[in-house]
């Protein structure tokens, strides 16, 4: 069977006035059903236009696909028409925003605005509709009479969960979660990743996670995509990369997680500045900051390679290693 989603040699530009923004530069990712992949990043890494490209969104006239292809269910996305659009985003992925406030009308109810989601996809009376509201709320702990609340009513939390609702409201093949915890404490932080844990062991939908907190990774996700300058630079199972890091990207990032038993030792970082999209150096992306980085690396793109069980790395250092 054909994975759920299969993108294959992405390269998105995003143009503004002069400057040119290489956002995406080749990407080869797939989801498979029922998996929960990770995708972990620095900011403008490329980790929301991979998520708005797969749903053919990128925002017109600045985001361009200049090469490559989106499948979802052996469906070309680019090729599809407004119609096969409409009918895939909502009912067959939903998307789960970092500020649910931007995602939820402030003028209905969230019972109405769940309601006509699911009306939307499924042919139910009101009174059906606004039953199965009820009963998604429900599932993300919040209580039946809230039905009739305005947005501006709930918590940043309480926000968020009726945002999963909405997301889950016609049932989803994958669900794309965009940084969902990032504007909330870390309480309530963690009660929406036991919610979403939750959810995922009930519903087993596909899960694209996209996070620069490797922690949430590691609680939800089977298998991790690194992304630096818009490009996948290790992929793997998360125990196999988490505790076999292969590139120095990785390395880096795992190393800069404080850890609170033995001694206190002094966090690992990684040199120099995030890759400017505008401005990317030739060959391998990531050599400016790069301590093993050689005059090959200067000039050439390190493949995606296999080093066993699934494990991919882009790095020249690891190729000759081998
Ligand atoms: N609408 C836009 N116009 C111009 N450039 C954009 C636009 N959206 C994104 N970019 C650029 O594309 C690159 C990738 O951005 P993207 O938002 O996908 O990264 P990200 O990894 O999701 O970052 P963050 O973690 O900060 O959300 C960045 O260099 C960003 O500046």
């Amino acid at each position: 069977m054909a994975p759920l989603l299969e993108i294959k040699d992405l390269h998105v530009e995003y143009k503004t006035g002069r400057a040119t923004a290489k956002a995406l530069n080749g990407i080869n990712l797939t989801i498979e059903r029922g998996e929960a992949l990770g995708l972990v990043g620095e900011t403008g890494a490329g980790k929301t236009t991979i998520a708005l490209s797969a749903l053919k969104l990128l925002p017109r006239e600045v985001g361009n696909i200049t090469g490559g292809s989106i499948l979802f269910d052996g469906k070309s996305v680019l090729d599809m028409n407004h119609k096969s659009l409409e009918e895939m985003r909502g009912n067959k992925i939903s998307m789960i925003f970092q500020n649910p406030l931007s995602s939820l009308n402030p003028l209905f109810t969230v019972g109405e605005q769940i309601s006509m989601v699911i009306r939307k996809h499924e042919k139910l009376s009101k009174k059906e509709a606004a039953k199965r509201a009820q009963e998604l709320l429900e599932l993300v702990g919040i209580a039946k009479y809230r039905l009739d609340d305005f947005p501006h009513q709930f918590s940043g939390g309480m926000r968020q969960r009726v945002g999963i609702a909405a997301a889950l409201a016609c049932n989803p093949e994958l669900l794309i979660a965009d940084e969902p915890t990032t504007a909330l404490d870390v309480t309530i932080q963690a009660q929406i990743l036991e919610l979403m844990k939750e959810l995922q062991r009930k519903r087993s939908s596909s899960l694209l996670m996209i996070t620069h907190n490797l922690g949430i990774i590691a609680e939800l996700c089977q298998k991790v995509a690194v992304i630096y300058a818009g490009t996948i630079i290790e992929y793997g199972t998360v125990e196999e990369v988490f505790t076999n890091p292969r590139h120095w990207y990785t390395k880096g990032l795992l190393g800069a997680i404080p850890n609170l038993s033995g001694p206190r030792n002094r966090l690992a970082f990684i040199p120099g500045n995030v890759a400017n999209a505008c401005l990317l150096p030739d060959g391998c992306k990531f050599h400016p900051r790069c301590n093993s980085c050689t005059d090959r690396c200067r000039k050439e793109v390190p493949p995606l390679q296999e080093y066993g069980s699934g494990h991919l790395v882009a790095c020249f250092e690891r190729e000759e290693a081998n």
